[in-house]
């Protein structure tokens, strides 16, 4: 097994029944969704609430019931990986594009856990460059703002176009070289209009679940 799928199918011990079930996106807590599938086939009874277009559709061949805010209070648990994580459980997501509804469902998540491989783990954030999610209107003005703010933009793109999200919005991916404030930072770019959100996920982890030095699991979490 390898790291990612052992620490993905740890987090599904988390799930209990008659659960509301935030689903991530990405390599990672793929192997958490999976798990869930094995165990929904066996009696387990949850229902999902996808992060991404990609999620809901692996949800959905994995007969997973899933549910609109609408028809739900609260999530009782969201899962899903991250791009990096500080030692205080800080962490950057949004490689896979799918940052906004992500933190829209770890927000509202009673309990947060993140599912990571031992190389996601590092002492400051800020070598994975940081996703910004803007509205394509005005976004070269946009970029402006956000370089006024001492960062190095750049457009993803996708075969020579932008990049899309599920929101119809464009990312920029930002070189900043080490984030040391990490919740101002996150607040500074959230105020230049046309942002509509960024992968800072600040103080928001109940829990990381990752391998240590020796391969053994971790279950990391703030005191
Ligand atoms: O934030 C994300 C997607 O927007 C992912 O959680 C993050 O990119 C980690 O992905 P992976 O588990 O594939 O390394």
């Amino acid at each position: 097994m390898n790291e990612k799928q052992i620490v993905g199918e740890k987090a599904a011990e988390y799930v209990k029944d008659g659960m509301i079930v935030g689903l991530g996106t990405g390599s990672t807590v793929f192997y958490t969704i999976k798990k869930l599938g094995e165990m929904v086939n066996q009696g387990l009874s949850i229902k999902g609430i996808p992060t991404s277009i990609q999620t809901e559709t692996l949800a959905r061949e994995l007969k997973i019931p899933l549910v609109n805010f609408s028809e739900v209070d609260c999530i009782d648990v969201a899962i899903d990986g991250a791009d990096e994580i500080d030692s205080d459980l800080n962490l950057i997501k949004g490689g896979g594009g799918a940052l906004l509804r992500e933190k829209i469902i770890a927000k509202a998540a009673n309990t947060f856990i993140v599912v990571a491989d031992s190389t996601k783990i590092v002492e400051s954030l800020g070598s994975f460059p940081l996703p910004v999610e803007v509205v394509p209107f005005g976004y070269e003005m946009t970029k402006k703002q956000i370089i006024q703010l001492g960062i190095e933009p750049t457009l993803r793109q996708v075969n020579n176009h932008p990049y899309k999200t599920d929101n119809g919005n464009y990312i920029f991916d930002c070189e900043i070289s080490s984030i040391f404030h990490a919740s101002e930072l996150e607040k500074g770019l959230n105020m230049i209009p046309g942002v509509v959100e960024n992968g800072l996920f600040v103080k928001m982890v109940d829990a990381v679940i990752t391998l240590d030095s020796k391969k053994d699991i971790v279950i990391k979490k703030i005191n």
